[in-house]
């Protein structure tokens, strides 16, 4: 079953691999790769993360789950995030590095550094706005 874009409808486990190979060949048919440099992508990563701010800019604070959103609200705010979301893959994917990897290193270094039970008067390595 496909949507009205020709995607299908809902695909499970969606992976940084698979996004980056249909990425990469997106590019390729297009004889688009010479325009896709580390530079040339973190501009547009930049640029589609100002997109997705606009969407939020003057609304206030938001409540998780987005309750009173329109579905065209949500809609664009998809679109938005997976715009910054390609960018990113694209960014990584140029520089050689294994982004999936990277992340999952990094999340593991985050939760060294924020121990889950720290000492309550050991407050140094606790972010700005720990709540
Ligand atoms: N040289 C390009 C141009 C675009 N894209 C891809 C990356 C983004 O997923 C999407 C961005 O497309 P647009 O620049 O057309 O931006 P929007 O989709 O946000 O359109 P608009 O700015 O009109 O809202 O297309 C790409 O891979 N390489």
């Amino acid at each position: 079953m496909e949507n009205s874009h020709g995607c299908p409808r809902r695909v499970k486990n969606v992976s940084l691999e698979e996004l980056r190979d249909r990425l990469a060949e997106f590019a390729r048919v297009r004889e688009w790769e010479q325009y896709h440099s580390p530079r040339n992508l973190l501009l547009a990563l930049v640029g589609e993360v100002g997109e997705l701010s606009e969407i939020f800019q003057w609304k206030g604070e938001v409540a998780r789950g987005l309750p009173n959103w329109s579905p065209t609200d949500k809609e664009h705010l998809e679109e938005e995030l997976s715009d910054v979301l390609l960018c990113l893959v694209q960014l990584a994917d140029v520089c050689g590095l294994d982004l999936g990897q990277a992340a999952l290193t990094k999340i593991h270094k985050n939760a060294q550094k924020y121990p889950v039970n720290p000492k309550i008067s050991d407050t140094t390595n606790f972010p700005n706005s720990y709540p």
